[in-house]
């Protein structure tokens, strides 16, 4: 459709983007490419993707991403999937990504896990070189789904590469299914990965009851909490949950359209944004599967405003603090807050037309 001037604000605004799963972002038009290349895998785009006011279980989008990864299953569509994905967040404004994914080995195609990294990595380094406008991190993911074994090796492979990637490697995403194996059980992985220096983003209470889990992942403490539905007292969580983020003042990356689309969440008007931005706790907008859920970080954003009553100087505020809360080391962290203040009056103020 046509866009309107609010739609501008939003897609100027410049966004940190810190919560992107490789694979839960691959847009419609990568996606007709993939299954171009596959036809006979007979994936239609339907299987792929919630669109527009559809929703799904939490199960059903873990089986979504089984069958995206039955499309992204070689070198060559690493590196074409990933570098789409950072030019499509780059075209819808955002300036910083932190993009992670699981490393995967694939036999059919001759793939291992250090082959998986460097092609992201290979592919981050073209993007820069092709002078796409934007900046991209990498966290390397724990699939909790493998269990302990798996997140230790995985734990290794991302110190390795923290220390050979020329800083694109930060840190450690937890994700998965949430309702497959015990968290409490990725400890020992998750506080090595911790003391070599990788900043840890973790899933945290995305379903109910997992208060246990909740507590002792939070005595690491994460770096980050990826999520954290059901933390609050209100949902089932606990004063206790809330004490442990408040007071490390851990940051809670939000995925709006997300949650209401897998069903952890009953509606836009109930997210608990609300919850922990009227405590004034660091809050940060994601998209979490662009993809998969049809949405970009533009429109994250707008619907946060328009569901919670947010001014253009609250958005820019939510913004601006997303860079803050980024695992960009502190040089970066300042260069990008210089692009924000460069960028300002544009946005706020922008010069009335000739
Ligand atoms: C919807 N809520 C979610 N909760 C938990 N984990 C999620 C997720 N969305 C995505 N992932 C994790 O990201 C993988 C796909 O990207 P990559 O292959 O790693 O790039 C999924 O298989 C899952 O492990
Ligand atoms: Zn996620």
């Amino acid at each position: 459709g046509m866009e309107t001037d609010a739609d501008t604000f939003y897609r100027h605004l410049p966004k940190a983007e810190l919560h992107a799963h490789l694979n839960g972002s691959v847009s419609f038009a990568t996606m007709k490419k993939l299954i171009a290349r596959k036809p006979h895998l007979n994936i239609e785009h339907s299987m792929t993707a919630i669109s527009s006011g559809q929703r799904r279980t939490l199960e059903e989008c873990f089986q979504m991403f089984k069958v995206i990864h039955q499309l992204v299953d070689s070198e060559e569509d690493i590196l074409m999937v990933t570098k789409d994905v950072v030019r499509e967040f780059a075209t819808d404004g955002v300036k910083y990504l932190e993009l992670r994914s699981t490393p995967r080995e694939e036999a059919k195609s001759g793939l291992s896990k250090t082959r998986y990294v460097e092609t992201i990595i290979e592919a981050i380094r073209q993007s820069k070189q092709d002078e796409v406008d934007i900046d991209v991190r990498f966290l390397v993911s724990v699939d909790r789904r493998n269990g302990p074994r798996v997140a230790m090796e995985t734990v290794k492979l991302a110190e390795d590469f923290m220390l050979s990637s020329d800083g694109l490697v930060l840190g450690l995403d937890l994700s998965g299914d949430p309702a497959v194996c015990n968290g409490k059980d990725m400890l020992p992985a998750l506080q090595r990965a911790r003391n070599s220096g990788l900043k840890l983003a973790l899933h945290l209470s995305e379903v109910p009851s997992q208060k246990e889990e909740s507590e002792i992942l939070l005595n690491l403490p994460p770096d980050r909490i990826g999520h954290g539905t059901f933390l609050h007292p209100e949902v089932g969580g606990s004063d206790s949950l809330v004490d442990k983020v408040c007071k490390q003042k851990i940051p809670i990356e939000l995925c709006l359209t997300s949650n209401v689309k897998d069903q952890t969440v009953p509606s836009y008007d109930k997210h608990h944004f609300q919850y922990w931005y009227d405590r004034g706790h660091p809050c940060v907008l994601c998209t979490d599967d662009k993809g998969v859920f049809c949405t970009d970080l533009s429109q994250e954003y707008q619907l946060a405003a328009s569901i919670f009553a947010l001014g253009p100087e609250a958005v820019w505020d939510l913004s601006h603090q997303a860079v803050q809360c980024s695992f960009a080391p502190e040089p970066l962290k300042q260069q990008l807050k210089r692009r924000w203040a460069e960028l300002r009056p544009q946005v706020l103020q922008p010069p009335p037309l000739q």
